[in-house]
């Protein structure tokens, strides 16, 4: 690894650490903890420098054209635009044949019917704006810490805010590398929440997440978390260093009361939130061969 790769990662993985330790320590604090970092933006405008660089200059490099970019944008063009018949319709079909009905308002029985020709995709997390090469998707950008001027300054915990971000409105949500950075089971179950609140029936929710996070059986919590909120699984694909899985919308709304919350909270649960600080600073090595490898092959 470069000193300049290493200066990058090392300025992102103090941020984590920081949001991580502090919510540690005051764990009753986190709402508070969490709008005072959003509300720090020299801190955030060098976190999104950082990852900036790190992204489009030192993993873009490795990747040899494959990303978790690349895998984003496959599996939303084979969803909606399949060669021969799209993922959605297939999928559609297949419910038929099995007799199973999902609910579905009219406005997207009718899209679905004429075929969506640019899928309106939310890049929450987005950074510097990475799926604006895509002319044949209609993407808006979103990020805490936006690393490029088409990138709205909007925490997705906030959502919806119209007229730009409205409920039932986007075709693909996007959760690249976005959910582990949620200090809390907590916060990572609300973002899902909103996600599926802003999706079209039958809409995807993508997520890639860093293979820390979902190590030993945490996918299958997952899985189960996104599958009782609504969700069912698309597809699920593990490549070096990441996890990227597909969900779509299955029902309208997802009601439920503060048990099931805290109970489907805990399922979204990842090695960090377990450790010490201790344990935390030893990651250190862990998160750095993370962020020197995150560009993948496939298995
Ligand atoms: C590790 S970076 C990933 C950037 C990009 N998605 C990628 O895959 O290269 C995580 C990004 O999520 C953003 N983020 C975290 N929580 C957010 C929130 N609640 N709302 C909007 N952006 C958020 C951070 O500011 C950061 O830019």
């Amino acid at each position: 690894m470069s000193s300049e790769q290493l200066t990058l990662a090392d300025s992102i993985r103090k941020v984590h650490q920081d949001l991580r330790r502090d919510v540690h320590q005051t764990p009753e604090a986190a709402e508070s903890i969490w709008n005072a970092h959003v509300a720090n933006f020299d801190k955030l405008n060098e976190y999104a420098q950082s990852m900036r660089q790190l992204a489009e200059h030192h993993w873009a490099d490795k990747a040899h054209g494959q990303t978790r970019l690349t895998w984003c944008y496959q599996t939303i063009k084979d969803y909606f635009h399949g060669k021969d018949i799209s993922g959605l319709q297939r999928r559609r079909a297949r419910d038929q044949r099995k007799q199973i009905t999902h609910e579905i308002c009219s406005n997207c029985q009718i899209r679905i019917e004429h075929g969506i020709q640019k899928p309106r995709v939310l890049d929450v997390g987005s950074c510097y704006n990475a799926f604006s090469q895509y002319e044949d998707l209609e993407t808006v950008a979103i990020d805490i810490a936006p690393a490029d001027k088409s990138v709205h300054r909007i925490d997705f915990l906030r959502t919806p805010q119209p007229p730009l971000i409205c409920t039932h409105s986007f075709d693909t949500i996007v959760f690249s590398l976005v959910l582990d950075y949620l200090p809390t089971c907590g916060q990572r179950l609300s973002a899902c929440l909103i996600a599926h609140q802003l999706l079209t029936c039958f809409g995807l929710l993508l997520i890639v997440e860093p293979d820390s996070s979902l190590r030993g059986n945490r996918q299958a919590a997952w899985r189960q978390a996104l599958e009782s909120i609504g969700f069912g699984l698309v597809s699920c694909v593990k490549a070096t260093n990441l996890h990227c899985m597909a969900f779509r919308k299955l029902s309208l709304s997802n009601e439920m009361n503060v048990n099931d919350c805290t109970r489907i909270a805990q399922l979204l649960n990842i090695p960090q939130d377990d450790e010490s600080l201790e344990t935390d600073r030893q990651s250190v090595d862990i998160d750095q061969k993370l962020f020197d490898e995150l560009p993948f092959f496939v298995d």
